[in-house]
């Protein structure tokens, strides 16, 4: 069954833990979103893992550079996952695969901006990455003429491990689920519902 990942984009540790403690019944991952991190900085990290300790928290940092010491400094926070950036170099997503073998954690590369998002999560798998996350974000969903059936295409002839992230809701839940991918990324059709609680539930239900 695909998991259901929570992504957290508001911009305080205090509403996010007061939506993680609505959700959590009925999700998977816990995602910090990159705005939250930079936002609120590491402690946002050690204080929803610690809130959640049976939960996988995902700190969404879309690593750049430097993926050896990002990586080490999201695990000693209390991260699961890390995000990489598929568009970066393959050493950098390889430094954070090694961090990740130290603490027996995993990496997650974020394909936001890659051309040809299966042949680069097909590359990046090989590195010893957990899974890739076909993902258009917020600011691609908003331009005219997006739809969220080329990432569901994508997943479908993927090959490898991915999410799909980039307007998941109750409308394209099935299609997801059907797309074979292992999770699915909701953020606004979570956080942005009058009753956020309903909403995950709801998404759960539809991935069982
Ligand atoms: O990763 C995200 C974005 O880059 C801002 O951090 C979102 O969390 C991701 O796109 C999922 O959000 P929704 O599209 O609102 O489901």
């Amino acid at each position: 069954m695909a998991k259901l990942q929570v992504a957290i984009d508001l911009l305080t540790t205090e509403d996010a833990i007061a939506l993680a403690t609505k959700v959590a019944p009925y999700v998977d991952i816990i995602e910090l979103g990159t705005p939250l991190i930079k936002s609120e900085g590491l402690s946002v990290i050690t204080a929803m893992k610690s809130a959640f300790p049976d939960k996988m928290i995902f700190a969404d940092f879309k690593t750049a550079d430097a993926g050896g010491l990002e990586a080490e400094m999201a695990f000693k926070a209390g991260a699961d996952y890390i995000t990489i950036l598929g568009a970066t170099g393959n050493s950098t997503i390889s430094g954070a695969v090694e961090a990740a073998k130290k603490y027996n954690r995993a990496v997650v590369v974020d394909t936001i901006g890659v051309k040809d998002r299966v042949k680069r999560a097909q590359e990046v798998i090989a590195l010893g990455v957990e899974f890739v996350e076909l993902h258009a974000g917020l600011d691609e969903q908003a331009e005219p003429g997006y739809s969220i059936q080329v990432l569901i295409d994508e997943a479908s002839r993927a090959g490898v491990p991915v999410s799909i992230a980039g307007g998941v809701n109750i409308n394209n839940i099935e299609a997801v689920k059907n797309s074979g991918a292992t999770v699915a990324v909701a953020g606004a059709a979570i956080y942005g519902q009058e009753d956020p609680a309903a909403a995950a539930k709801a998404l759960k239900e539809a991935l069982a």
